[in-house]
């Protein structure tokens, strides 16, 4: 019989559904506490409507699906950006800003190799209404503190502006073919190849210069002046940049930041500026966010927004890494009930899970020791164990696998505090 499962997709056991639970949990409070609220999105799009938010290339990627009933061709999601923009067009009160989190996997199709999965995991917000620097900086600023409060303090974020690239798209008037082209040669940093496309065209000597030089610019604040005054044709893009890097500094962020010129992003849903972010000596980006000004607009509507999304398993495979994962899934108590009748463990357990703890039954038939045994090696921090002895009003509460304290059933339950403890 076969038991085997997709290449491209896995199971995470229950340890690790545990770590990642635990990331997400810190990360999706945070959102809370910047007043951003959960909402759920289907699996499934019509492939139609999914389609007018996203690149060819991300659709070619997606997973279809037949209607069974009327034929049409559904995808599963390949971007929540696009989804939340069609959801958002087809709100009736549209009262703004609106703040959306969202926790949940996007499906593209990739080569099944070693750790390329078809399913990728993210949690991410999406704000919506305001064509303010302070709305691009906040989705910034809210990436940070949710990294800080998993414990990851040694992040960078690559800022850019997609504008500068619009700019330079115009001026060339060249097909989206072309744009895509050099839009490549761009993100692999190839000089020769920039140098090869604007060859055939007639370019002035600044722009020409700055074109060839793109992956190069790559640095701090001072870099940005400095690009502002040579070259004045993308001079409103830069001081946008320059905007964004002052309220970053208001929200003590500032030292986090870098521009990266040469790295433009996945979607061209964006139209403003747009981010990513990594930590050292990790390769991967663990989150990418940016504004995108007309994504609502190929749906219903015209409303600017911007936001960012998290990739939750390069977080978690970074953490494991670094050893900064240290929690542990602990469960509180583990009653064992010796009587023939139960009354006493039902009782103890719904009153010990009112308080907040975590409580499981001993419902296997098997010596106390070994039972004793199994709670300790399976994470329960305590065990209680009922009708030892023939006093009845009386239980033993082991800490460890050899010592125990006995204690009167009410006076433990009167005596015992909720639970306070948060994420244990
Ligand atoms: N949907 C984008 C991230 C994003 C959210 N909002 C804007 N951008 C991604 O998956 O990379």
């Amino acid at each position: 019989m076969n038991i085997d499962i997709p290449a491209g997709v896995r199971t995470f056991s229950r340890a690790e559904t545990f770590q990642i639970k635990t990331i997400l949990r810190k990360i999706t409070d945070t959102f809370e506490k910047w007043a951003y609220e959960e909402i759920k999105l289907p699996y499934f799009e019509y492939l139609d409507v999914h389609k007018k938010g996203l690149d060819e290339e991300i659709i070619g990627k997606s997973f279809k699906i037949v209607d069974r009933n009327t034929g049409d061709i559904l995808c599963l999601r390949a971007d929540f950006t696009a989804q939340i923009a069609r959801y958002f067009s087809s709100l009736k009160k549209k009262n703004l800003p609106k703040r959306y989190y969202y926790t949940g996997s996007i499906f593209r199709y990739v080569q099944p190799k070693g750790e390329n999965l078809w399913e990728r995991l993210q949690t991410g917000i999406e704000l919506i209404g305001s064509s303010r620097l302070e709305a691009d900086a906040e989705v910034i600023a809210v990436a940070s503190q949710s990294l800080m409060e998993i414990g990851i303090d040694n992040f960078q974020i690559d800022i850019n502006n997609t504008k500068i690239f619009n700019i330079l798209r115009e001026y060339l008037k060249i097909s989206d073919k072309e744009y895509r082209e050099f839009m490549g040669f761009i993100k692999r940093r190839e000089i020769f190849n920039l140098k090869r496309f604007i060859s055939d065209k007639k370019v002035e000597k600044d722009i020409l210069d700055f074109i060839v030089n793109i992956p190069k610019f790559q640095g701090g604040i001072e870099l940005i002046k400095d690009l502002s005054s040579k070259y004045p044709f993308i001079r409103d893009a830069l001081t946008e940049l320059e905007g964004i890097y002052s309220i970053l500094q208001d929200y003590g962020l500032s030292k986090k930041v870098v521009f990266d010129i040469g790295e433009p992003k996945e979607f061209s849903y964006y139209t403003g500026i747009v981010f990513e972010i990594f930590v050292k000596e990790f390769p991967k980006p663990i989150g990418q966010g940016g504004r995108y000004d007309s994504l609502i607009s190929k749906y219903n509507g015209n409303v600017p927004a911007t936001g960012f999304a998290f990739d939750i398993l390069n977080i978690w495979d970074y953490m494991k890494e670094k050893a900064l994962i240290t929690q542990q899934n602990y469960k509180d108590y583990f009653i064992i009930d010796l009587t023939p009748d139960k009354k006493n463990a039902y009782r103890i357990g719904k009153i010990l899970r009112e308080k907040g703890y975590k409580v499981g039954r001993d419902i296997i038939d098997r010596p106390l020791k070994e039972s004793i045994k199994f709670a300790f090696e399976n994470r329960y921090r305590k065990v209680i164990v009922i009708g030892l002895d023939s006093n009845e009003k009386e239980i033993y509460i082991y800490s460890t696998e050899e010592e125990f304290e006995r204690k009167n059933i009410n006076e433990f339950l009167e005596k015992i505090a909720p639970k306070s403890a948060k994420y244990t």
